[in-house]
């Protein structure tokens, strides 16, 4: 649906250059969730803006279903504009208008629709991000995870082909966090829309995101499904992010080191054998005593996954090939 081709973006603060995006190239498929995730100042927003060019790259092409929309004159960018909402971090509400003004207001600007037919599309977005019983309360009125509610119906008014989530969740308690996350998750599923999201928070993509984008000073240096970049993070960017995270083993027991007997290895678990024995079958199957050091078990987005940090005393290569066997990954940390 969204193919990015070489984009390149240079600001000029003081005669300075600041590049931004260096050489991005991305493909996102239709109904996907997909995550952009970097530290702050990585070139997170300038790459989420140049999907609708409120950004415009120094050069390469963004096309969306195959369409390059740098080529097209104001009134086509417009109309293409309308097919994607955007959230913003905060908020951007219109303060003196009303949950159910601020929703219609895409409805006015699009100027499509009857007055009747407005009505009954701003009372079924209501109903979506269950609103309904506020909406003639004005944003002041409301906590911030309504205020995402309003704002999440009014990116979809015109009913878009795309969301684009800048930050969603970054003004929000963790709770709300994911109340929010999961109506993204809701509107994802039952209308089959694509979501393109920026975070620099891991969790946001464990929740939700089924391929993710690692970007760091404007580059992508790491992309592919979540469990595969989370469980086994090949950038040292990526590396510090899974481990703020705290959710993926990490290899923290320096100094501990020296007085382990055995070898140290990192079983990563995924979907069934997350359930399944396999620690206590394997040691009993090559008769060695096998110790969890460190580990953790969860989810990313449904799937289930462990992975644990052991120490072996045996034949760690048989041990792996056994482990290979039942289906779960075994990487030796250390002899
Ligand atoms: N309008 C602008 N003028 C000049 N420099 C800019 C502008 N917008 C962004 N930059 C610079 O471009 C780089 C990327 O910024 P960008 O806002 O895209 O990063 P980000 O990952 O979204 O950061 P944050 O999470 O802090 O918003 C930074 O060095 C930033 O200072």
């Amino acid at each position: 649906m969204i193919a990015l081709h070489h984009l390149n973006k240079t600001y000029r603060v003081d005669g300075r250059a600041v590049p931004a995006l260096r050489d991005i190239s991305l493909e996102i498929a239709s109904g996907e969730i997909f995550g952009i995730i970097g530290r702050s100042g990585a070139g997170k927003s300038t790459l989420l803006r140049t999907l609708n060019l409120l950004e415009r790259p120094d050069s390469g092409q963004v096309l969306l279903d195959g369409q390059d929309i740098s080529a097209l004159n104001a009134a086509a960018l417009r109309a293409q504009r309308r097919g994607i909402g955007m959230v913003f971090q905060h908020f951007n509400l219109l303060s003196h208008r009303s949950v159910a003004g601020n929703i219609r207001f895409p409805l006015e600007l699009a100027g499509e629709l009857s007055t009747a037919a407005m009505d009954a599309r701003v009372a079924e977005l209501l109903e979506l991000v269950s609103l309904s019983a506020q909406a003639s309360q004005y944003p002041a009125q409301l906590s911030g995870g309504q205020k995402q509610r309003v704002g999440i119906a009014r990116a979809l008014a015109n009913q878009p082909r795309l969301l684009l989530c800048d930050e969603a969740t970054s003004a929000l308690d963790p709770q709300t966090t994911q109340s929010i996350l999961q109506l993204l998750l809701d509107i994802n599923r039952r209308f089959g829309l694509t979501i393109v999201l920026i975070t620099h928070e891991m969790a946001v993509v464990r929740a939700i995101c089924d391929r993710v984008a690692v970007i760091e000073a404007g580059e992508i240096v790491e992309s592919g499904a979540v469990a595969e970049v989370f469980l086994h993070p090949q950038h040292a960017a990526t590396r510090s992010m899974v481990a703020e995270d705290g959710h993926a083993a990490e290899l923290d027991l320096a100094g501990k080191l020296g007085q382990l007997a055995g070898t140290l290895l990192r079983l990563t678990f995924v979907d069934a054998t997350t359930y399944e024995p396999v620690i206590a079958e394997v040691g009993q199957q090559l008769q060695v005593p096998i110790s969890i050091l460190q580990g953790s078990v969860g989810r990313i987005k449904d799937r289930p996954y462990g992975q644990l940090i052991v120490g072996l005393q045996g034949d760690a290569t048989l041990a792996q090939s056994v482990f290979s066997a039942r289906g779960v990954r075994c990487e030796v940390l250390s002899a």
